[in-house]
């Protein structure tokens, strides 16, 4: 179909000088999915104490614990959900030449549209996805696509505010005050990542989505019902199972320095399926390019960094490693 990636084609020289050896081929071999995620209900966060107050307890217990968790009630309706999969689905149904084309055509940065890793040197580092990564502040600009861009704008301003609800309820558990995102990291830079994961033929041997953990302070997720999504709890990978009224929610690097490791930014990845597409659409909460990050809790952990800084590291280290090294690098 034309608009497929050319995954097999240009990972072809790989693959044929791996496949069959059996070093890379045990890409599976730690799941261990019996664990259940968190699941909250956010709807007492709207009761009286002590519900409300058990709730964010709640919230910060799987922010330390796991990193990870998902929520349930969380304000965000089926419509708005349904709208964006609608016009996520649109927009990769394109023929592959028009995607490799979208920061023109429609008006955004470059390296909006993404896909698999053509630039890997061996099997570990392919990537069987494609993905849009839209920054909130070119999504004005998207004039000439009005249902796109309405819908964009409808998904990135609910779940602006259930991150900003999520975020202050984080602080305030960890002594910090509960404006202190409005206070230190306007203006914002988040953004959206929409995500497909096409059929894979040879999904025992690639991910669709390689390890990482998320450079942002939040990420908010909503899956569709296929799977695939792990993550790491106490060095096993656990499934994350699709729930068709819950959102994934996961602690980013820069919320684990500020947080001074109490919470966690926790290793993830999306296993590729043989036959059946996969989509996701993710909203990174971040803040502008030299927001300072520093834990006003002492000992700190990490020296202060800007997120520039951090990203201009990342950036380094996936050029000469191929792995996003992370906040290991800024240990004091
Ligand atoms: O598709 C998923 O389930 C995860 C996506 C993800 O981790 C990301 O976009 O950073
Ligand atoms: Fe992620």
């Amino acid at each position: 179909m034309d608009f497929e990636p050319p995954f097999l084609k240009i990972y072809n020289t790989l693959l044929e000088k791996n496949l069959g050896d059996n070093s890379e081929n045990d890409l599976y071999s730690k799941v261990e999915g019996s664990e259940e995620l968190p699941l909250i209900d956010l709807e007492k966060l709207n009761l009286e104490d002590p519900k409300r107050e058990e709730c964010m307890k709640e919230i910060s217990e799987a922010a330390s614990k796991w990193g990870f968790f998902q929520i349930i009630n969380h304000g965000i309706s089926n419509e708005i959900l349904n709208k964006m999969i609608s016009e996520q689905k649109k927009l990769f149904y394109q023929p592959f030449v028009n995607k490799l084309s979208a920061e023109t055509v429609f008006n955004l940065s470059p390296k909006t549209y993404r896909w698999g890793n053509p630039c890997a040197t061996n099997l570990r580092q392919l990537s069987w996805s494609e993905a849009f990564h839209f920054a909130l502040t070119d999504i004005p600009n998207m004039d000439q696509h009005i249902t796109l861009r309405s819908s964009l704008e409808d998904f990135a301003t609910r779940m602006d505010t259930l991150a900003e609800n999520l975020v202050e309820i984080l602080a305030l558990k960890v002594n910090m005050k509960s404006n202190h995102f409005q206070e230190n990291y306007l203006p914002k830079s988040s953004f959206i990542r929409l995500n497909r994961y096409p059929p894979c033929p040879i999904s025992s041997e690639v991910f669709g989505l390689l390890a990482h953990c998320d450079t942002s302070f939040l990420t908010i997720l909503y899956q569709d019902s296929v799977g695939g999504l792990q993550l790491m709890k106490d060095g096993k990978w656990v499934d994350v199972k699709p729930n068709p009224s819950a959102l994934v929610v996961n602690i980013g690097d820069l919320f684990q320095a500020l947080s001074n490791d109490v919470y966690k930014s926790i290793k993830h990845r999306v296993v590729a399926a043989e036959e059946v597409e996969r989509f996701s659409t993710a909203f990174f909460y971040c803040p502008f390019n030299d927001a300072v990050i520093q834990s006003e809790n002492k000992p700190a952990v990490y020296k202060k960094f800007t997120l520039r800084e951090y990203r201009q590291q990342t950036l380094n280290d996936v050029k000469e490693t191929g792995d996003k090294v992370g906040l290991s690098r800024f240990v004091l």
